[in-house]
């Protein structure tokens, strides 16, 4: 072979190479990065305690990489947000220790035919006035729905967060007027972490 040809077939394989590599990191820059596994943080709150819950899990699911956080309060909420999502942590103030009506008119319309709910992840958090007067209950009742929907449920991660993450908003200590105490706002970014590293692993 002269050495002309073999200098032109030397170019070529290091071009298709050179362009072999681009297409690999546009292919993961581009399509990988709209493949993110969504994260849908949902709530209903009239005097905003159970949204400052929502945006504490908020931060602490966007402290994990490789997901798509979204935190939108039940009413900006369309039945494509909630089959998009790969997981979704539903909170709700309790009313007479029970789920705030609206939040149960919410589930209520969450599509049922076919179960496509079916195996996302799914958690809840809680806010009520007082200890031990309905704020686990109300978190109990959001599993329940979510379990007839045929969901993953995911726990809090200390014992004291078993079944979600809530907080006491008027009573004793806790009775502040604006923020809620760090001790519950912490319950919130473990379990907004939490259920995005357990999204992660699932994929
Ligand atoms: C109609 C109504 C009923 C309530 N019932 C209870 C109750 O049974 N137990 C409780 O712990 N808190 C109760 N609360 C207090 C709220 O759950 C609490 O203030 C909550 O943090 C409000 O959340 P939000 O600020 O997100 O609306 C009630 C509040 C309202 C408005």
């Amino acid at each position: 072979m002269a050495n002309s040809t073999k200098i032109r077939v030397k170019r070529i394989g290091i071009k298709s190479i050179v362009l072999s590599c681009f297409f690999v990191v546009f292919y993961f820059q581009v399509f990988s990065q709209s493949s993110k596994p969504i994260l849908l943080i949902t709530y209903y709150s009239q005097s905003g305690n159970t949204e400052q819950m929502a945006e504490a899990i908020a931060e602490g699911a966007q402290s994990i990489e490789g997901l798509d956080v979204k935190l939108l309060p039940i009413d900006q909420v369309q039945q494509d947000d909630l089959l998009a999502a790969s997981a979704i942590i539903l909170g709700s103030p309790v009313y007479n220790a029970n789920i705030a009506p609206s939040v149960q008119e919410f589930i209520n319309s969450w599509p049922f035919e076919g179960r496509p709910l079916k195996d996302k992840i799914g958690a809840v958090f809680s806010t009520g006035g007082g200890m031990s007067i309905g704020e686990e209950l109300v978190m109990l009742n959001l599993m329940h729905s979510m379990l007839i929907h045929g969901m993953i449920l995911v726990g809090g991660d200390t014992v004291e967060s078993a079944f979600g993450a809530s907080a006491i908003t008027g009573e004793g200590p806790f009775d502040l007027k604006g923020e809620l105490d760090p001790i519950f706002l912490k319950k919130g970014e473990a379990l907004g972490k939490r259920v995005a590293e357990t999204v992660l692993r699932f994929r």
